[in-house]
């Protein structure tokens, strides 16, 4: 049994049906879907805005490697191709966090490394979890408040179920 908590993002195609391709994909694990925010790309800023959401999953069979791989066939199923480092991309599918896991195993990252300062990823978490603690971090909103929130903007217009 573990619980996740995975950030979904999208900037290329039909970005809420991509995201709703995760989120239905994990129909049958989902605790909690936080709303739609529209938000300004990070890292690469010269590319389209992206849809952010996040999710709450459970389940009694997977386990951190387990929600990886989830999140990669959901990323496949949406027709993502491997590209630039933190280029757009038609579905993104971070595990943020596995129960207070924590793992330095390159191709699995617990908690994810950059959760602590995306607001991208801490307003919907938020949302959803307002007691949401990083392991190794401290509170997500203690976090989010020494953070820039300009570019996060909630699309109340956009539901993902
Ligand atoms: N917690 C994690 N969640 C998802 N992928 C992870 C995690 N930790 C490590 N990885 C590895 O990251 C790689 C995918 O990186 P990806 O191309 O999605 O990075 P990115 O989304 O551009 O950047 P970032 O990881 O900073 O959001 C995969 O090889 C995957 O194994
Ligand atoms: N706003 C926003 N910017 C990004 C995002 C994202 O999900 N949202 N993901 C990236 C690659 O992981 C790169 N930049």
């Amino acid at each position: 049994m573990s619980r996740a908590v995975l950030s979904l993002g999208s900037n290329l195609g039909d970005r809420l049906a991509n995201l709703r391709i995760a989120v239905d994909g994990l129909a049958n694990a989902l605790v909690a879907v936080s709303p739609v925010y529209e938000t300004a790309a990070w890292g690469v800023t010269d590319q389209p805005d992206f849809l952010n959401a996040v999710c709450v999953v459970e389940d009694a069979v997977t386990d951190a490697w387990g929600w990886l791989w989830r999140g990669q066939a959901l990323e496949n199923a949406a027709g993502r191709v491997r590209e630039q480092r933190w280029g757009p991309r038609t579905l993104d599918v971070d595990v943020v966090v596995v129960d207070d896991v924590i793992s330095t195993e390159p191709d699995l990252l617990l908690p994810h490394p950059g959760t602590h300062e995306r607001a991208t990823v801490l307003i919907p978490w938020l949302d959803i979890d307002p007691d949401a603690v990083i392991p190794g971090r401290g509170r997500a909103d203690a976090l989010l408040a020494g953070l820039d929130v300009s570019g996060v903007r909630r699309r109340d217009d956009l539901e993902l179920r």
